[in-house]
């Protein structure tokens, strides 16, 4: 895991596991878009005057995904589930949330997720060596978390019902005052999950209807928490998860209102471009992900 890789070798890698699938995303190509409000919480003292909280409701666009290349994925299965979510604040400036559902990213770096990645290519004739990766997890620790957490995992019921994690470390203000913090989004209608059973019995895809169903039904929101990190806190390392007991303060409420359309079509939901005050780690993963997003996007928007 020493030789350094590139944004280009994970968009290849990405199409040789999944195929290629022009004008698809190259990972979480399959998902449903939801716009709506967010409803900052001006009580918070530690993150007092940033734009972000200061500036009444924002509009929101977001969009619920699956994780991996596949444009029609089987949304009855366990696994990864994602959400970006743009805050457009005044004068053009935006905050992207981009997180997933586990609490814990499979390798400390770029170049560990992407062996690991490497270990589920079929070989000549189509198969797949399952040694192969239970050696890789075994000799690299720090998937170990997310492959743990992968195999308790339960079939999400619905988005609404899933809690997303943003992974990296994030700070908010100066270096005499600094914050610094994880975020994650928990849904207010509660954590919920599918049996075998009960997810046998969906269609394949089944997540863009639930979602619709629940916003005629009622309110669907999530809570914006921050988990302020301590002193001893790794910062730079996603596959390392802080302490349970941290303290965590809202952020904000995220209030969907509709669900469907292509406003996320020209949305390249990259976790680095965030709003004046916060400022993003040096974790190599999250310096990774702007650089792979760009090169999906682009070749998104014209079809490749
Ligand atoms: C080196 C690590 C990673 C690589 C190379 C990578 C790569 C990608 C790529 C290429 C896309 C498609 C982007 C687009 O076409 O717009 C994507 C989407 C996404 N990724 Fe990652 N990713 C990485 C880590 C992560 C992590 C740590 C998370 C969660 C915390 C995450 C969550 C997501 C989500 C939710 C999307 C879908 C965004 C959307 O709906 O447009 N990724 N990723």
């Amino acid at each position: 895991s020493s030789q350094p890789v590139s944004a280009n070798e994970f968009i290849q890698l990405f199409e040789k596991l999944n195929g290629k699938h022009p004008g698809f995303r190259k990972a979480h190509a399959s998902g449903v878009c939801a716009t709506g409000e967010f409803q900052p919480n001006t009580q918070s003292a530690l993150f007092k005057n940033a734009p972000l909280l200061s500036n009444g409701n924002l509009p929101v666009t977001l969009r619920f995904s699956m994780g991996g290349g596949n444009p029609i994925a089987d949304e009855r299965t366990t696994g990864t589930r994602g959400m970006g979510m743009q805050i457009n604040l005044p004068g053009g400036a935006r905050h992207i949330f981009t997180g997933n559902n586990f609490p814990v990213f499979a390798g400390k770096d770029p170049e560990t997720f992407f062996g690991f990645l490497s270990t589920l290519l079929p070989d000549e004739n189509g198969k797949r060596d399952p040694k192969k990766t239970q050696e890789y997890i075994k000799n690299n620790p720090s998937v170990q978390g997310n492959v743990a957490w992968n195999a308790q995992a339960k079939t999400p019921a619905s988005y609404a019902n899933t809690e997303f994690f943003g992974l990296h470390t994030f700070f908010y203000g100066n270096a005499a005052e600094q914050v610094k913090f994880r975020w994650q989004l928990t849904p207010d209608l509660g954590v919920k999950t599918l049996s075998k059973e009960q997810a046998q019995q969906l269609k394949p895809a089944f997540l863009a209807d639930k979602l619709t169903n629940q916003l005629t039904q009622g309110t669907v929101s999530f809570t914006l928490n921050a988990v302020i990190g301590e002193k001893q806190d790794v910062v730079n390392d996603p596959s390392v998860q802080w302490p349970a007991d941290r303290t965590q303060v809202a952020l904000g409420k995220v209030v969907l209102k509709q669900s469907g359309g292509v406003a996320c079509t020209p949305i390249n939901f990259d976790p680095n471009v965030i709003s004046q005050g916060f400022t993003a780690s040096d974790d190599p993963v999250l310096k990774m992900r702007s650089m792979a997003y760009a090169i999906s996007f682009g070749k998104r928007l014209s079809g490749q």
